[in-house]
Order: structure tokens, then sequence, then C-alpha cells
């Protein structure tokens, strides 16, 4: 029978199947932080376990680290912060596994660090109790986020309960036009789809807009298929998944890598397989994006003005009245005349390597609006490294921006970089929830290049009027 990409990363790792599909699968890879860990680790302490597969699991903190140069000082974390990196550092060396503390360079978001250092391989199962582990289908892996008592039973097993979702298929035809990247994909995708059109199905996302894309871009698309409901996201692995992944530390070598491409290039969707559910969008019809509210799919061309409530339908009414009071937003606003405050470029959606060049290109040359709190936090030390080698670094602090230490950051409050209320950010980052970025803080998600247009002209601004 023809199968789907996930079908055959799913056979290949089912231990063991109950009569009503319930399967066993084995893990190839667990990453771990600081936050949904710490539990874990107590639970297999009291049970006196080990952990199972400790060259598998790998931990880095990254959520409520500082991102600023002094961040060694442990007096800049909270008590709760502090607490949770500690308790991480701990277990990783009593329970052995690879671990990139803070001061080692490679240490960053671990959607980041993972596939950097060879960690993340096509055809493999990839779980972290984050739920943005989605951004390793970029590979052609079925990733997923779990719960800490799953991360307890993984660390415990390499093992994990599962029922098999449901086939999806996102195709993005043609290619996009200039300014409009990965994370304008993604954000049309849920734009279209809704927060809950993924619910139950792993998506596939193809076509020749997301071939066109780098490995950057592939893991921007997937990173953000957890706000559209999806269990995972993945992208059949190709030429540019292999010429990333060879010669990374952990990748294989020799003979090794030799036998692992044989098998990584079966790694496609067969002919006539079926997909439960289909969604095609052409790429030459999507705009650079923002989103106006308090969810990831209430999202529209910058070119758009504000939305009514009485443009919606049945709750949606109620939730887009409350998401305007709360984003102090008009309708019928236009929406390149809203003014922010504050830009942040980062996280594990856009904090890589190509999302910076794009920033920087918009931004060469170039100076912040006056009184512009703006700031870039490479996704990791290596990330930050590379900027600093290619002038990137230069151009963000000549144009005014903060160059910070790789981490979660202003992506979400659970460290000191954050909005005060009403604080309006135009964010890199992947969710707009209410609070998501400090009580109060408002959110407009969007791409690098238009969160470099806004550092600029001091508002949402189409990216394409400054090129
Ligand atoms: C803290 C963590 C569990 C959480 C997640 O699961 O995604 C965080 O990374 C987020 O982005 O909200
Ligand atoms: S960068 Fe943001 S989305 Fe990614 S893992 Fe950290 S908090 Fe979650």
């Amino acid at each position: 029978m023809a199968k789907t990409l996930y079908d055959k990363i799913w056979d290949a790792h089912v231990v063991h199947e109950d009569t009503d599909g319930t399967s066993l699968l084995y893990i190839d890879r667990h990453l771990v932080h600081e936050v949904t860990s710490p539990q874990a680790f107590e639970g297999l302490r009291m049970a006196g376990r080990t952990v199972r597969a400790p060259e598998k699991t790998i931990a880095v903190p990254d959520h409520n680290v500082p991102t600023t140069l002094d961040r060694a000082n442990a007096a800049t974390m909270t008590e709760d912060s502090r607490i949770q990196v500690e308790a991480l550092d701990k277990n990783a060396k009593e329970f052995g596994i690879h671990y990139y503390p803070v001061s080692d360079v490679r240490q960053g978001i671990v959607h980041i660090v993972g596939p950097e250092q060879g960690w993340t391989l096509p055809g493999m199962t990839v779980v972290c109790g984050d739920s943005h582990t989605a951004t390793h289908g970029a590979f052609g892996a079925l990733a997923h986020g779990i719960g800490t008592s799953e991360v307890e039973h993984v660390l415990a097993t390499q093992t994990l309960i599962q029922k098999k979702s449901k086939n999806m298929k996102v195709e993005i035809t043609g290619s996009l036009r200039p300014g409009v990247t990965a994370k304008d994909i993604t954000m049309a995708v849920i734009g279209q789809t809704g927060t809950a059109g993924g619910t139950g199905y792993v998506i596939e996302y193809c076509g020749q807009a997301i071939e066109e894309l780098s490995m950057e871009g592939r893991m921007t698309v997937c990173n953000m298929a957890i706000e559209g409901g999806a269990r995972a996201g993945l992208i059949a692995p190709d030429e540019k998944t292999f010429a990333y992944c060879m010669g990374r530390p952990h990748a294989p070598k020799g003979a090794q890598w030799e036998a692992a491409l044989a098998y990584w290039k079966t790694l496609k969707t067969d002919e006539g397989a079926h997909f439960d559910k289909v969604v095609t969008i052409a790429g030459e019809d999507i705009a650079p994006l923002v989103t106006w509210g308090t969810s990831p799919e209430d999202v529209l061309p910058i070119t758009a003005t504000v939305p009514s409530p009485e443009d919606f339908e049945g709750g949606k009414v109620e939730a887009a009245r409350r998401s305007l009071a709360y984003m102090g937003l008009e309708p019928g606003q236009k929406l390149s005349d809203v003014t922010v405050d504050t830009v942040f470029i980062g996280s594990c959606t856009n904090g890589r390597i190509e999302d910076l060049r794009a920033a920087a290109a918009v931004l060469k040359g170039k100076k912040i609006k006056d009184g512009m709190r703006a700031m870039v936090v490479p996704g990791s030390g290596l990330v930050r490294a590379q900027a600093e080698e290619e002038g990137l670094a230069d151009i963000f602090k000549e144009a005014g921006f903060e160059w910070r230490m790789a981490g979660c950051s202003m992506c979400l409050a659970m460290n000191p970089d954050q909005l005060k209320p009403e604080e309006r950010c135009i964010s890199t980052s992947n969710r707009n929830f209410e609070g998501r970025q400090g009580r109060g803080g408002r959110t407009h998600l969007a791409s690098p290049a238009m969160a470099a247009a806004a550092a600029i002209t001091g508002r949402l601004t189409d990216v394409r009027e400054l090129n």
C-alpha cells in the first residue's frame, strides 16, 4: 500500500501495537530543557531508575536564562528560574546525558541546538517536553512535544505510548514573491486553517515553495505546525537536508553516512498515498503578514486594515472584541499605522542565521526609530558567533539594536526579557497570546524582515516599501 512519509517513519518505530491502535514507539532523540524536566528526573530518582539511553538524550537550558552579557551572574535570575537551571545542571551530570550549559558556546534554544549539532536527522523520532519540537520535522523526522510524565517515561524506557494521527497535506505551490518568507508561509497556513485546523493530524508540507526554502526556512514552517493544532509537521528530506546534516558533530560519518543516506532517500510519500485532509495555497498569493489579535490565526497582510468584530461569526465575534481591546486597536485602522515600542528578533521560529541575515539586510546602514527598544537574540551561541563573523552583529549594533546572548528571551515571559503592560512589540516568535511576552504586553507576530522594517519606521511596515 502506498504510504505517506509519516506512515513510513511511524511504521519504522512501532515496537508494539495494541488491538485498539495504541502503540509503543521507539524514540531516537530526546531533547530536554529546564522547564519540563525537573519532576521527570525526580521521578526516576525516586524509583531508583537510570536514563535508558543517555547517549540519545540531550539537555540544554534555554527558557529561563537571561540573555544579557553578565548572565553568568546567577543574581540576574529569579529564584524560580535559578532553581530550574540548577536542577538541569545537576540532573544532566548525575544521569550522564549530553549537556550544553550556559557557559558553553553551543548553548541555545533546544530546537536550534538539536539540528545544529546533528542530533536531529531524517527519519528519526524526536521528542522534547516542549510544543515547538515540531521544528525538527523540517528534516523529515517525526518530532513532537510531550508532557512531563512522558518525559519521565522516555527517559526511563526510550519509548513513548502514542496513537497514530491522521495524514494532512499542506501544499504551497509556485514561488514566493520578494519580501515574503517562510514565516509568512506558516502564518498564512494558520490564517487559513485556524488554530484547530490541524487537530488530530500530522502535516506534511510540500510543493515548490517549500522545496525552494532553505533548511532554516523549513524549520520556521514546521515550528508553527503546533500553532495550527497539528501533532507534528514534517517535510521530506532532499539534497538540502543532506547537505545541512553532513559533517555536523553528531551526524553519521563514513560508511555509516552512506548507509544513512541510502535510507534517507527512501523517506518520501509514495505516489498515490492517501491524505485525510489537503490544503493548497499558491505561494505567489502570500503577502508579508502580521497578526492583529491574540491568536496566531489572527493574521492579515500588512496592507490590510484592523478587522471589526462584526466581520466574524459565532464565538469569534466576542473573541475578536476581546482581542482588539487587549491589543488597543480600532477596527478600520490601517495596520501600517500601528506604532510599536519594541522589536524582538529571535526565538526557535526565527533565531537562526538566515533570519539574522534577512533582518540585517533591511537594517544595513539604517538606524532604528528614536526611543525604540530593539533586540536581537540569536538562537544559539554558534548562531551568535557566526553572525559576528559575517558582520551582522555590527549592522544590528550600529542600527541601535541590543546584541544579546542565546535563549528563548522575549518569546515568553519566563526570564528578565519582558514587555511592560500595554507595550507593543513586533516579534519574530510564534505566540501572541495575552501576556505571552509579559503581563499586558501586546504582540504582533511577523517575519524577521518585517520586524527590522518596523524598527526603522516605528510602526508596522510593509518591508517591500523599504527595499
Ligand atoms: C515552557 C514550554 C513547556 C513551552 C512549550 O511547550 O512550548 C514553551 O516553550 C512555549 O513556547 O510556550
Ligand atoms: S523560543 Fe519560544 S517557542 Fe521556542 S521553545 Fe523557547 S519559549 Fe518555546
